[in-house]
């Protein structure tokens, strides 16, 4: 048997014609979603991420900004960048690339933030809302996936779902999300012992570890659906995942490649809350004319 493969780009493409229309309606109600991009340093990784932000956010019609900020920029200088952004109505979500240098403290500048523009869906209010089920911003990454298992018809309900991971932007909002869709949800970790025993029992496996190759045929129940989230270089710099991709596949139903699984729906998914936050603007009539 090999699994399905479960297609990011083109899921990705089918949700950002859907965002791309509506985009069109708001525009011609005189409001032009606005996505504010913040990188600070020369993080190569993080300055493809954010180049690839502001080229889709374009190509689906929103108005993009970029600050760039040198690595030894100050906390306080940076909170005044997120302060100014909060007060510009022109701007409906605001996202500072992560991760920061270390004499910045991630919390500080994520928490600065107005909840109502934290189209990661990374400020603590928000979050907040998330485990208690409000509606809110969802993590782009968790969000993404939950599109990718709907849009593969993959059931949920009452399902074990495994989570291997437990970062707060991808493996605990993870978790979360497919908890109220009726999962029952496992975390394991880098200190799980026997890990493979929980990932065994997974109908939906979500591996979010940062090792490459880190999960492999002897983890996976037959016929269970697999979710990549890792991106990580191998001994011959390619891109690849937390998951041995060849193997897997052969007991997987489906399976997410890296390259081309769960990325391209990051990205997605920050225009779909962007698109959103413009919708509740141009409601409450506070979305500045263009
Ligand atoms: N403020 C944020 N910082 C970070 C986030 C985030 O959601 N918000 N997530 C990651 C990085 N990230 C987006 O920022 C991201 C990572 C990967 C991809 C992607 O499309 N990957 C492609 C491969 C790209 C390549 O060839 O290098 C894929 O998997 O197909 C998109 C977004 C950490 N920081
Ligand atoms: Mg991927």
């Amino acid at each position: 048997m090999s699994g399905k493969l479960i297609d990011g780009i083109a899921i990705g493409k089918e949700i950002r014609e859907e965002i791309k229309a509506r985009v069109s309606d708001l525009k011609a109600g005189g409001c032009t979603p606005g996505l504010a991009v913040i990188l600070v340093g020369d993080n190569q990784a993080s300055r493809t991420y954010v180049t690839n932000k502001e080229k889709s956010s374009k190509e689906v019609g929103m108005k993009s900004e970029l600050i760039e900020l040198p690595v030894s920029v100050s906390e306080e200088e940076l909170l005044g960048h997120v302060t100014r952004l909060n007060n510009d109505q022109s701007i409906h979500g605001i996202l500072v690339q992560l991760p920061l240098p270390t004499h910045i403290n991630e919390n500080h500048v994520i928490s600065a933030i107005d909840p109502s523009k934290d189209v990661d869906g990374f400020h603590p209010v928000n979050v907040g809302k998330m485990i208690i089920g409000q509606k809110t911003f969802l993590s782009c990454t968790p969000y993404g996936i939950i599109k990718l298992l709907e849009r593969t018809n993959t059931e949920i309900s009452g399902k074990h779902a495994v989570i291997v991971g437990r970062s707060n932007i991808v493996g605990k909002p993870m978790g979360q999300l497919l908890l109220q869709r009726d999962a029952t949800v496992t975390y394991c970790h880098s200190k799980t012992k026997d890990l493979a025993e929980f990932t065994k029992q997974a109908d939906i496996l979500i591996v979010a570890i940062g090792k490459t190759k880190f999960v492999s045929e002897e983890h996976i129940k037959k016929g269970a659906v697999v979710i990549d989230v890792g991106m990580n270089r191998d001994e011959n710099g390619k891109l690849c995942g937390d998951v041995d991709f060849d193997k897997a596949r052969e007991k997987a139903s489906a399976i997410t490649p890296v390259p081309g699984g769960v990325g391209p729906m990051t990205i997605t998914m920050l225009l779909k809350n962007t698109l959103h936050s413009a919708e509740e603007a141009f409601k409450k009539e506070t979305c500045t004319k263009q």
